[in-house]
């Protein structure tokens, strides 16, 4: 499967009081290509409800689901893993998961990182945050100029999050990026219907001319 396109990223909050399996539809309708499953919470039991029921739905739409942080639930249900600098060895991680996961890591602003998670079996490498982001403030600054390097020294897909929206998602595509990933810009909607259209305009932002 090629990686490119949108790439949409679960917030607890955002996706609190039932909004859960119904703006992740819409997501997956507007052709969101790659699902990422992000609750910070303990409840293990709920998160592997949740977990499966989203996995169904990206196999309806033909996306694939990526388990953040948890290698466990990620080998369980047999999908993907995203995996950040302080998640747990990602070489480990495929030896668990096998040669086909979909395993991803975040580099932040650096290419050495991005060096390393090549070497140790990454999938694709992300780097962020690129612009303000609502969900993560705090996280460290790239610059554009990263992408372009970036692009020359992976063979593979590169994703840029953090503060992305359709505004500002035509200049991380024209630097290299294959996957803008996605949370506030896309799940703030007021109805799941605005959600399936912004996940379209995203992807048409993909589309070859
Ligand atoms: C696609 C993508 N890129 C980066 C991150 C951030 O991962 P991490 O640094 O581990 O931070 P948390 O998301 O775990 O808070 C991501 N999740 N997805
Ligand atoms: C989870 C995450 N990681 C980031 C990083 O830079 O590594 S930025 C971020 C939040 C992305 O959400 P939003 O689209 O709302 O800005
Ligand atoms: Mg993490």
């Amino acid at each position: 499967m090629k990686l490119r396109g949108l790439y949409a990223i679960t917030d607890s909050q955002l996706l609190a009081g039932g909004k859960l399996l119904p703006y992740v539809e819409a997501a997956l309708k507007g052709g969101a290509r790659l699902l990422q499953y992000r609750d910070k919470s303990s409840d293990d039991a709920r998160r592997l409800r949740e977990a499966e029921a989203l996995r169904e739905l990206c196999a309806r739409h033909g996306a694939q689901l990526i388990i953040n942080d948890d290698a466990e639930l990620a080998a369980r249900l047999g999908v993907g893993l995203h995996l950040g600098q302080g998640d747990g060895s990602l070489a480990a991680a495929r030896a668990l998961l096998g040669r086909k996961a979909i395993i991803g890591a975040t580099c932040h602003a650096r290419l050495d990182l991005a060096e390393q998670a090549i070497r140790e079996g990454a999938s694709y490498v992300a780097f962020g945050r690129f612009f303000d982001s609502n969900t993560k403030p705090g996280a460290p600054a790239a610059s554009l100029e990263l992408l372009a390097q970036a692009r020359q020294l992976a063979g593979l897909p590169i994703v840029a999050i953090g503060g992305v929206t359709l505004d500002n998602a035509p200049s991380l595509i024209a630097h290299g990026a294959s996957l803008v990933a996605v949370i506030h810009a896309l799940f703030s909607a007021e109805n799941a219907a605005e959600v399936e259209r912004r996940a379209h305009a995203f992807s048409a932002l993909f589309a070859t001319p």
